[in-house]
């Protein structure tokens, strides 16, 4: 295993620890989280610790099946104890950017939802300032106006395209996501809150403002 990947899964297995019996808990999305949701599923089976998970896309449903982590629902939770979630950058005042996955939508209304916000990550995720592009979740109907306006803040809106895939990747719910760079971002929350703001967005992936309730846990290597 590389230096990165045992920083991950440190990061992650530290996290997965905090959790106790009873919790219902956030799973985000993305190679650290799996790395805690394996130790989950490690503790479920040999503490026999009774948990249940609200998974934040289709891939995380997925592993949280194969790691043995029961699965509820927002509706049925609408208070999570914990939300464990991995990030792309982040500041000494834990104000991140998230959203290589394109979950960030479903990531935000987790870590909302969420008591305390665990956020894993190696230290290749520390930055002094934000400066990465900001993905954001667009519905289709809407993408043309929605980038006039992204460019108007200063940003330069280009879709995301798939890998394996001709044109645009659809997110789980459906929409485009744009990856937007703005260059260094002096205000995140005021950023956030501005992209937000442009009828037709639906999440960017800027987390400015859970930052009380949020503990970065970034993992070591030996
Ligand atoms: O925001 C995310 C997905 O939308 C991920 O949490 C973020 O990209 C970090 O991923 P990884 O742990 O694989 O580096």
């Amino acid at each position: 295993m590389d230096a990165v990947t045992e920083a991950k899964r440190n990061a992650g297995y530290r996290a997965a620890d905090l959790v106790k019996d009873g919790m219902i808990v956030g799973l985000g999305t993305g190679s650290t989280v799996f790395f805690a949701m394996e130790r989950l599923g490690e503790r479920i089976a040999s503490e026999g610790i009774r948990i249940f998970g609200v998974p934040t896309s289709n891939q995380t449903a997925m592993r949280a099946e194969e790691y043995g982590i029961p699965l509820t629902t927002l509706s049925l939770h609408p208070v999570l104890d914990i939300a464990i979630d991995g990030a792309d950058q982040v500041t000494p005042s834990k104000q991140m950017i998230k959203g290589r996955g394109a979950a960030h939508l479903r990531e935000k209304i987790v870590a909302d939802a969420a008591k305390q916000f665990v956020v894993v990550i190696d230290s290749a995720k520390e930055v002094s300032v934000l400066d990465a592009a900001v993905p954001i979740e667009i519905l289709p109907f809407a993408y043309g106006s929605v980038c006039r306006k992204l460019a108007s803040l200063g940003g330069e809106p280009v879709m995301r395209n798939g890998v394996k895939k001709d044109g645009p990747v659809i997110s789980d719910n459906g929409n485009y996501i744009f990856d937007c760079a703005f260059g260094k971002v002096d205000d995140p929350s005021g950023l956030e809150s501005a992209i937000n703001a442009i009828p037709g967005v639906l999440e960017n992936g800027i987390f400015a403002k859970m930052t009380e309730k949020t503990l970065i846990i970034v993992g070591k290597s030996a």
